[in-house]
C-alpha cells in the first residue's frame, strides 16, 4: 500500500500586498522504505510542503493520505496518536529544542506523550537510541547546547525513531554539517531506512546529498513539481530546465559515477 500520497495541494502566502504561490497544485506518492528527494532552488515552496505535511501550516487545497488516513482531517486524540508515526529532522536542531535541555530530556519527551515504553524503562530506551544514532550513554546527561553539530543532528535522528515512524520529513537536515559528518550521517540514515522500513522525505536544495540517499526525485520550481522521475533518470536526463540548472549547480555531479541507496524499494 502506497504510505503517502499529496494530491493537489496549494498553498498562497499574502506578503507587502504580494499573493505567493508557494505551492501551487502538487501532488506525490511515498512508497514503504523509499526515499524522495524534494529538490528546487530557494523560495521553490520545499519547505512550505514539508510544514503542511507535518501540520505545522494549514493547506489552502489538496488532500493528503497517510498510512490510508485522511491525514489533513485528524484531530484531537487520533491525530495525536497519528503523529508518532511521522517525525520531522529539521536543519536547526537548536532551534528546535529548548538549547537548556539536556540529551536525555529531548529524548524523553516522545517516549512519554506517545507512551511508547512504560516509565521505568525509558532511561535503557534513551541509552539504546543514544547508541543507535552511534553515541555513548552517557552522552544522555549533556545539555544540547554542549554537543556538536554532528552528535546533535544524530539526537535529532534517535528523537524521530523514538516513536516508531513510517515517514520522517528531513528539511536539510544534513546542509549545515561538514562533507565527511554529512556522509556519515547519511550511512545511518540509510542503515536505519534498512532495518526499520522507514520512509524519508528529503528535502534539499543539494543534487549531491540527495543523490546519495534518493530512489526517486521530485523537482520544485515557483510552487510547481515539474519533473519527477527514479534519481539516475532525473540526474542523467533531466527533463526540466530547473533539474538542469540544479545538475548544472553541482560540479562532477554527473561525471562521477552515481551511487544512490545500496536497497530497491
Ligand atoms: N510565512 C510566509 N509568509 C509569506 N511568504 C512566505 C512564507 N513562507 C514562505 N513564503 C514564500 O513562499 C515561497 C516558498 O517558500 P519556501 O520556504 O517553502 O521555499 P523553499 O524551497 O523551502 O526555500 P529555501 O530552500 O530557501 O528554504 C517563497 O516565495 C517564500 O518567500
Amino acid at each position: 500500500m502506497t504510505l503517502l500520497a499529496i494530491e493537489n495541494l496549494s498553498k498562497r502566502f499574502s506578503s507587502g500586498g504580494r499573493e505567493v504561490a508557494a505551492v501551487n497544485d502538487v501532488s506525490l506518492t511515498l512508497e514503504p522504505g523509499e526515499t524522495l528527494g524534494l529538490v528546487g532552488a530557494s523560495g521553490s515552496g520545499k519547505s512550505t510542503l514539508a510544514r503542511i505535511l507535518m501540520q505545522l501550516l494549514p493547506a489552502d487545497a489538496g488532500c493528503i493520505r497517510f498510512e490510508g488516513e485522511d491525514w489533513l482531517t485528524l484531530s484531537g486524540a487520533d491525530l495525536r496518536r497519528r503523529r508518532a508515526r511521522m517525525q520531522m529532522v529539521f536543519q536547526d536542531v537548536l532551534g528546535a529544542f529548548n538549547p537548556r535541555a539536556t540529551v536525555a530530556s529531548v529524548l524523553d519527551d516522545p517516549l512519554r506523550i506517545h507512551d511508547i515504553v512504560p516509565k521505568a524503562e525509558r532511561t535503557r530506551e534513551i541509552a539504546a537510541l543514544l547508541d543507535r544514532v552511534g553515541l555513548p550513554a552517557n552522552y544522555a546527561e549533556r545539555s544540547i547546547r554542549e554537543v556538536s553539530g554532528g552528535q546533535r543532528q544524530r539526537i535529532a535522528i534517535a528523537r524521530a525513531i523514538a516513536t516508531k515512524p513510517s515517514l520522517i520529513v528531513l528539511d536539510e537536515a544534513v546542509s549545515a554539517l561538514d562533507v565527511s559528518i554529512r556522509s556519515k550521517i547519511l550511512e545511518l540514515l540509510v542503515e536505519l531506512q534498512e532495518e526499520r522500513v522507514i520512509s524519508y522525505l528529503f528535502v534539499s536544495h543539494d543534487l549531491a546529498v540527495l543523490r546519495a540517499v534518493s530512489h526517486r526525485i521530485a523537482v520544485m520550481e515557483t510552487g510547481r513539481l515539474v519533473e519527477t522521475g527514479p534519481m539516475r533518470q532525473v540526474i542523467e536526463n533531466p527533463q526540466s530546465s530547473a533539474a538542469r540548472a540544479l545538475i548544472g549547480a553541482v560540479p562532477r555531479l554527473v561525471t562521477e559515477p552515481t551511487e544512490g541507496p545500496s536497497h530497491d524499494v
